[in-house]
């Protein structure tokens, strides 16, 4: 019974693993407009004040003193070289995007003014109440924004439209990202067949690849699927190829007690070392995590499908660090993290959380009633209603 009495760790110690042997992902530079959707692999950082000069945000006339009136000395148009007031007295037209002419402070809207024409010269006069002009409105401020050397974007986050507009706007034309990871998912069991197959009685259609593709393609990986049976020998060959070819491997079933929950065995044969094999935790218990000399991520996850797509949630994608409060009582009585699918909706403002226990790790359609997972700490045993605790999204 040694796998019985082999030490478990906790969920926290388990995820702490995980996350000190991430994938080192390598970097490449790809055009700006390719970068979109990958992870950006450096800082970016402004190479100029943002704005780069006090910009006009409004069309209308900038002026260096509130008077009532004003004589038109010129205009200055956006994409112009700085133009100077020649009197205090006087404003300048001006239009959004201009930059704002030296001795003006403010800028007002055509809006709020009316031209006239008085002996030949163009005169604009203030049309609402001087009290509500306040000194230096319509001005965007140079540096207002970011200062030049700020950093704009830090490495690490996903690029989207509105990261491109940063770096379009210093200069970037390429840039240098991660290359995602290329990544295998496995399904491992004798009783396994293709979806596309009339189940014999005793076999079932592989759900978990599926499953673990759908989710993956969520957060941008396209993952290759593959379907090995419990055979020392065709394990040992295939995960070996596969290996060759793969960062980051993705199996689920074979971890367990049973005569042919093989993998862990082949996986160490294959020279990847195991960091960890089972958590003190409910569904996913005989979870095995290991890495190759090249680092290399293998998650062997537990079979049972709700197992499954609790550990790649849970170890697998970025923790977002929400929290539910249950509105339900919850009694669990082992010494292990409990992670209950529940169904969440909004009440005062909180995410409150309905528990669906279902009929255990391998009721995954109790999974489509539910919006992710709570966790349930393995020091207690009642878990009240209106109690805080963290949650695991899987439906975003
Ligand atoms: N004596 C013990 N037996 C079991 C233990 C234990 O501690 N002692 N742990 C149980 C727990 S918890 C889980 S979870 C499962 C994990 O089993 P394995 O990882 O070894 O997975 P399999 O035995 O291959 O399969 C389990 C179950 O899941 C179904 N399965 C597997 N792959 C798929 C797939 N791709 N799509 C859909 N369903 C899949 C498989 O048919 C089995 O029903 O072990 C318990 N046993
Ligand atoms: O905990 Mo297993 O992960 O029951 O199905
Ligand atoms: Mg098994």
């Amino acid at each position: 019974m040694l796998s019985v009495l082999s030490k478990m760790i906790s969920v926290k110690e388990a995820l702490k693993i995980v996350e000190e042997n991430a994938f080192i992902p390598k970097v490449s530079e790809v055009s700006l407009l390719e970068s979109v959707g990958k992870v950006l692999a450096e800082n970016i950082t402004a190479d100029r004040d943002f704005p780069p000069f006090n910009r006009v945000a409004m069309d209308g006339i900038a002026i260096a003193q509130t008077l009532d009136s004003f004589k038109i000395e010129t205009i200055q148009y956006a994409g112009e070289a700085q133009k100077s007031l020649q009197n205090p007295e006087n404003c300048m037209e001006v239009m959004t995007g201009a930059v704002l002419p030296s001795g003006c402070n403010t800028v007002i809207r055509y809006e709020d003014i009316e031209i006239q024409e008085v002996d030949g010269v163009k005169v604009a006069k203030i049309s609402i109440p001087l009290s509500e002009i306040s000194q230096g409105q319509n001005v965007h401020r140079q540096g207002s924004d970011r200062k030049m050397g700020d950093i704009l974007l830090q490495k690490g986050l996903k690029i989207s439209p509105s990261e491109i507009a940063v770096m379009a706007s210093v200069g970037k034309a390429s840039v240098k990202v991660e290359i995602p990871p290329k990544v295998a998912v496995i399904s491992t069991g004798d009783e396994l067949v293709e979806i596309t197959a009339n189940p014999l009685p005793y076999q079932i259609r592989m759900s978990n690849s599926y499953m673990l593709s759908a989710a993956l393609d969520r957060v941008g990986v396209k993952a290759n699927l593959f379907h090995l049976t419990d055979d020392k020998e065709e394990l040992f060959i295939k995960l070996q190829e596969i290996l060759a070819n793969h960062d980051i491997l993705l199996l689920s079933g074979g971890v367990s007690a049973g005569k042919k929950d093989f993998v862990p065995e082949i996986l160490a044969n294959l020279g990847v070392k195991k960091l960890f094999h089972k958590v003190a935790q409910k569904p996913g218990k005989p979870f095995w995590f290991g890495k190759t000399e090249e680092g290399k991520t293998v998650f062997a996850l537990p079979g049972n499908p709700v197992s499954t797509f609790l550990c790649f949630c849970k170890y697998f994608l970025e923790r977002r660090n929400e929290v539910v409060v249950l509105d339900k009582d919850v009694f669990f009585k082992p010494n292990l993290t409990y992670f209950v699918p529940v169904k969440t909706y909004f009440q005062d403002g909180k995410l409150m959380a309905t528990p669906f226990e279902g009929s255990g790790s391998a009721d995954f359609a109790n999974l489509t009633d539910c919006d992710g997972f709570v966790e349930l700490p393995a020091e207690s045993q009642v878990f009240k209603k209106g109690e805080v605790f963290e949650f695991v999204r899987f439906r975003f």
